[in-house]
């Protein structure tokens, strides 16, 4: 069977060849490595240096204020209050006025696509994964029932958000994206973020996202309380529960899951370590083929518990593996591993929504954006 999977990656990796990338499977180095320095804070709290307090926004001396929405056009309308004409010369806009479209918002798409393919020495080979949690991190704060949290706001740009443990390591993906804030500053972070999970996952070769603008910046009293994000020590009962308060359902969680086909856990962030698969930097439904498929033990390490397949070079997680050992939950592993392009398109379905939580968009419209060969 891992033959037959390796077999289908390549056909799938070949099939991409034209916009993807992919990188070697594994890098046994990067297993160890910390790559952000901890220190020990006068407080005797833990942090990490590199997770300092954000710049303040508008640190070139630029304040927005986004005055109305244009319903009509979907666009959100901007005036620019000062007048530094250089920094707007490149992003092909008047300093007056600006309503952007959507072919302003595919052109940052496309400066993100060239930005992850100019970057390949980050991790496995791309900033992809780091971004899609950046954006799933940004969105799954909301509380249906206070209608606090979700993608708008953006408000891991502060503290105590960003020092929220489950948001340890994101920072690389937030400094990621300043470039294009700075090229493109008429757009939000929350749009940014978002818009940058959606152009992460289908550059890895994911379905087509649709994607719509609308999010604005809170400020940093709508940080969301520590506790939000799901504890991946915990099993099937925690997930009902923090994605519940989202407002998903089983087949939604089991759908959203997948996407652990991508990336690596980090000991220096999360504390576990390792990828879920041989291909963390391409999306394919790998992450339930081999959640049936292989045998897991415990990792006998001294790090938190987590399992490994025989070859200890894969992982996952306790909530991971609870995907299977719910009967209700399992149901949904089973059609996605036999199935990819109706994973495709329920994850399609279930980001777009997530990526949309808690946010009051004025435009109706949703767009969708060509992979490009950057
Ligand atoms: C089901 C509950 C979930 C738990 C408990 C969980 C937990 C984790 C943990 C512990 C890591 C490792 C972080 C690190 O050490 O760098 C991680 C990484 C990741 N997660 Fe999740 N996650 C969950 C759901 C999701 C969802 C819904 C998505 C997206 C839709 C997602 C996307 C990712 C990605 C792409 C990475 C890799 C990041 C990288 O390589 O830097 N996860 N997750």
């Amino acid at each position: 069977m891992a033959s037959n999977n390796a077999a289908r990656l390549l056909m799938r990796a070949a099939a991409r060849a034209s916009h993807v990338t992919p990188k070697p499977a594994v890098r046994p180095s990067a297993l160890t490595h910390a790559r952000i320095p901890r220190q020990q804070g006068r407080s005797g709290r833990r942090f990490y240096s590199s997770e300092a307090a954000p710049k303040a926004a508008g640190s070139k001396g630029l304040v927005f204020g986004v005055l109305a929405a244009a319903a009509a056009g979907g666009g959100a309308y901007y005036l620019y209050s000062t007048g530094q004409l250089g920094d707007f010369a490149g992003a092909g806009f008047s300093p007056k006025e600006f309503i952007p479209t959507k072919e302003d918002y595919a052109k940052i798409y496309e400066e993100i696509a060239k930005r992850l393919e100019e970057n390949e020495d980050y991790d496995d080979g791309s900033y992809g994964p780091v971004l899609v949690r950046l954006a799933w991190h940004a969105s799954g704060t909301y509380d249906v029932e206070t209608k606090t949290g979700g993608s708008n706001g953006a408000t891991m740009r502060f503290q105590p958000e960003s020092d929220h443990g489950a948001n340890a390591g994101l920072k690389a993906a937030r400094d990621f994206l300043e470039p294009i804030k700075a090229k493109f500053p008429w757009i939000t972070y929350s749009d940014l973020w978002t818009l940058a999970g959606v152009c992460a996952f289908q550059q890895m070769g994911g379905p087509v996202i649709p994607w719509r603008p609308g999010r604005a910046d809170g400020d940093i009293s709508a940080c969301t309380p520590d506790g939000r994000l799901p504890d991946a020590s915990k099993e099937q009962k925690h997930l009902r529960a923090i994605f519940g308060r989202m407002g998903f359902n089983d087949q939604e969680i089991v759908a959203l899951s997948g996407a652990h086909a991508l990336g690596r856990c980090h000991t220096d962030r999360s504390g576990y370590d390792g990828p879920w698969t041989h291909s963390p930097t391409m999306v394919t439904n790998n992450f339930y083929e081999i959640l049936l498929d292989e045998k897991w033990n415990w990792k006998k390490w001294g790090g938190p518990a987590q399992y490994e397949d025989k070859s200890k070079s894969r992982m996952m997680l306790p909530t991971d593996m609870a995907l299977v050992k719910d009967r209700e939950f399992k149901k949904y592993v089973e059609k996605y591993a036999k199935d990819q392009e109706a994973w495709f398109k329920d994850f399609s379905d279930v980001i777009a929504k997530l990526f949309e939580l808690g946010v009051p968009f004025k435009q109706e419209e949703k767009w969708t954006f060509k992979v490009v060969d950057a």
